[in-house]
């Protein structure tokens, strides 16, 4: 008689007939039916799964951040806190994920380039609606999802709520007793450094066990911030060693256009504040 082990006679739950299973509470069919190379080129695949996990994390990322900003606004800090530390974490995982893609070489990658047409990483609408929930809001960027009126709508009703930085201004305010410039609240337009508010985190900084929750507001968004370039970092080099600086499948300069977005600044103020402490 074989000694293998049985699940069976451990306890194991063997019939799934008539009770939801693994596969199906995990839509496990859709799931791994949707990895639907376009060549016989052997990398596409990685490809594909690598951006389709990237795009499950960012939508992770947004159930987190879309909870966190109305617990800000309502002053329900510490719940929020846990939450913008997961994102953290979360880009902490997309930052290491490069390490799997880059194993793939320029000629790798160049059997399949032509079959992905004009698509590109510049139209995901995810890593669009982060950005405009962080506060980065170039309504430039919105019209490469008019072919997709729903996508289209929800970026756009994004740009008439407040920020995640709108809400944790608003808390520091607050906090401070200052009134920022009505300016700052624009909601359609990336955020730009203000003296103002530099002013006002520099009190928090200066004395941080008065103010220590928004202490840990300002850190909390500084981490976020800091995994978020990193990813950008990371995503560019990867591009420039992939493709050179050949110009994008979605039409920009490549590399130099990623280079210029290492220059955006989510949080400004919380950059700028820290070198006149
Ligand atoms: C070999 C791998 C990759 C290459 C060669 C590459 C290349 C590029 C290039 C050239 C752009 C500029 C837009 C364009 O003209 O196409 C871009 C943008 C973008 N890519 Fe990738 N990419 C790669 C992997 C990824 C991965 C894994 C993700 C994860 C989702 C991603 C997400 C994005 C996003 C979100 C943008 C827009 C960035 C922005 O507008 O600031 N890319 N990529
Ligand atoms: N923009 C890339 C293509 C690319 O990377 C891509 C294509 C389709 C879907 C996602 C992509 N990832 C990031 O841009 C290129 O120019 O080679």
């Amino acid at each position: 008689m074989s000694d293998a082990y049985d699940p069976e006679k451990d306890g194991a739950k063997m019939s799934y007939k008539n009770d939801m299973s693994y596969g199906d509470y995990l839509d496990m069919d859709n799931l791994v039916a949707a990895q639907r190379p376009l060549s016989s080129a052997h990398d596409e695949m990685l490809f594909i799964i690598q951006h389709q996990t990237s795009e499950l994390w960012m939508r992770l990322i947004l159930h987190e951040i879309s909870a966190a900003r109305p617990l800000i606004a309502a002053g329900k800090h510490n719940q929020a806190f846990k939450m913008l530390a997961r994102v953290a974490r979360i880009f902490e995982q997309l930052n290491n994920a490069w390490d799997v893609l880059r194993t793939m070489t320029p000629s790798d990658y160049s059997h399949f380039r032509d079959d992905l047409g004009a698509s590109s990483g510049f139209q995901s609408h995810q890593y669009r609606l982060i950005e405009f929930m962080l506060g980065n809001r170039n309504t430039n960027m919105l019209q490469v999802h008019e072919h997709r009126p729903d996508l289209h709508a929800r970026l756009a009703a994004e740009l008439e709520k407040p920020s995640l930085y709108h809400v944790a201004l608003n808390a520091l305010e607050v906090e401070t007793g200052t009134t920022f410039a009505p300016e700052v609240y624009r909601m359609n337009t990336p955020h730009e450094s203000s003296d103002e508010i530099i002013a006002a985190w520099t009190k928090i900084y200066r004395a941080p066990e008065e103010h220590w929750v928004l202490y840990e507001l300002a850190e909390k968004l500084v981490d976020l911030e800091d995994y978020f370039r990193r990813w950008r970092f990371n995503h560019v080099t990867t591009v420039e060693r992939v493709i050179g600086f050949r110009r994008g499948t979605g039409g920009t300069s490549g590399v130099k256009y990623l280079r210029r977005m290492l220059e955006v600044e989510l949080f400004p103020e919380l950059w700028h504040m820290r070198g006149g402490l």
